[in-house]
């Protein structure tokens, strides 16, 4: 089983408006509502394409039961832990380009905290543990940590997604794999990360720290992929982008779901980039006919270690 843990799950509100103002009275006749968060977009997603999985993090309050009406809907097995506050709204807001507004965590008291680390020490060495997204202010500093180290005990996989000082903290816990963007890779490192060589040449340095397989995903130009063995690049086709809004996920749950069924990691990774496409170019998270219908336009090399830097 794929568990995903959204420590701070979200209501993605998606509002679309022609020529938005700052400042002024905008009307929209086109929002959506979905689950969101980077583990229950996982989560969805690795349904989606026939993956056992259940989400698990902190809920509360009528967004909350949205969140957890949403996954039952579309068969996502939950397992939630309630929280008193109100789980956040984030705003996606699209108007030619994409605003983001993401709003604050509830508070999660400490016992509620305790109670979801309980849910981790279920798991076993069949099970996989997928951390995704910000990390609630009110939780302990090392709260993820203690999560993966709870789920390590019972020898379960670990996957990281998420990104500035969480996810520096969590490198020494040497995660299955990551996936930074190459912004969060360049805030990483305190460097510009333009090339798909300058990324591959700090992801090795991941590598090297003890992460076993790094993808660093790079929007429209593809990605990058690496592990002790090798490097590969990926070029995604062109498409027209509808929502960027958990193509991320996409890929990072593509990229477990075929792990887990018995892929090399080049292999997953191929299936990773077209599965952040596919959702890139439809409205919602891609189905698995997209994935496949976008798989064999996806081309991906093979590089040697001397080309990169
Ligand atoms: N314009 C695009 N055209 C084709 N594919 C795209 C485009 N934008 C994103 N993708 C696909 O989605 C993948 C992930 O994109 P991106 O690097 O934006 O992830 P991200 O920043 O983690 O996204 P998010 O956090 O919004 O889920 C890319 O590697 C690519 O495969
Ligand atoms: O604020 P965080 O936790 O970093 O990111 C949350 C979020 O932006 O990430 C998902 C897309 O990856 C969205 O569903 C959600 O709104």
């Amino acid at each position: 089983m794929i568990y995903t843990c959204t420590l701070n799950p979200a209501v993605d509100y998606v509002i679309r408006v022609e020529n938005f103002q700052a400042g002024g009275l905008n009307r929209s006749d086109n929002a959506d509502l979905y689950a969101g968060g980077k583990g229950i977009n996982v989560s969805r997603l690795l349904k989606r394409l026939g993956s056992n999985t259940c989400a698990i993090g902190f809920a509360g309050g009528f967004t909350g039961e949205f969140i957890k009406s949403e996954l039952d809907r579309e068969g996502v097995f939950h397992r939630f832990t309630s929280v008193n506050g109100t789980t956040r709204i984030n705003v996606k807001l699209k108007s030619g380009t994409e605003t983001e507004i993401n709003g604050p965590a509830p508070v999660i008291s400490e016992e509620d905290a305790n109670r979801l680390v309980q849910v981790t020490a279920e798991l076993t060495e069949r099970d996989w543990l997928h951390i995704g997204g910000s990390v609630p202010s009110s939780l302990p500093a090392d709260y993820a940590g203690t999560l993966i180290e709870t789920a390590r005990k019972k020898r379960a996989r670990v996957v990281v997604d998420t990104s500035g000082a969480a996810l520096k903290a969590l490198l020494p816990y040497r995660p299955f794999f990551i996936k930074p963007n190459h912004h969060e890779l360049s805030e990483l490192f305190h460097t510009e990360v333009n090339t798909k060589e300058e990324a591959a040449g700090i992801a090795k340095k991941l590598v090297d720290g003890g992460t076993e397989n790094v993808i660093v995903s790079m929007g429209g130009e593809g990605a990058v992929f690496v592990n002790r063995d090798s490097v590969y690049f990926a070029s995604p086709p062109k498409g027209t982008v509808k929502n960027t809004v958990g193509a991320g996920d996409s890929m990072v749950a593509a990229f477990m779901a075929k792990i887990d069924s018995g892929l090399a990691p080049h292999e997953a990774f191929h299936w990773a980039v077209a599965a952040g496409s596919a959702t890139a170019f439809s409205d919602d998270l891609c189905t698995k006919e997209e994935v496949e219908d976008v798989y064999s336009r996806v081309k991906v090399v093979k590089v040697e270690q001397e080309d990169t830097q």
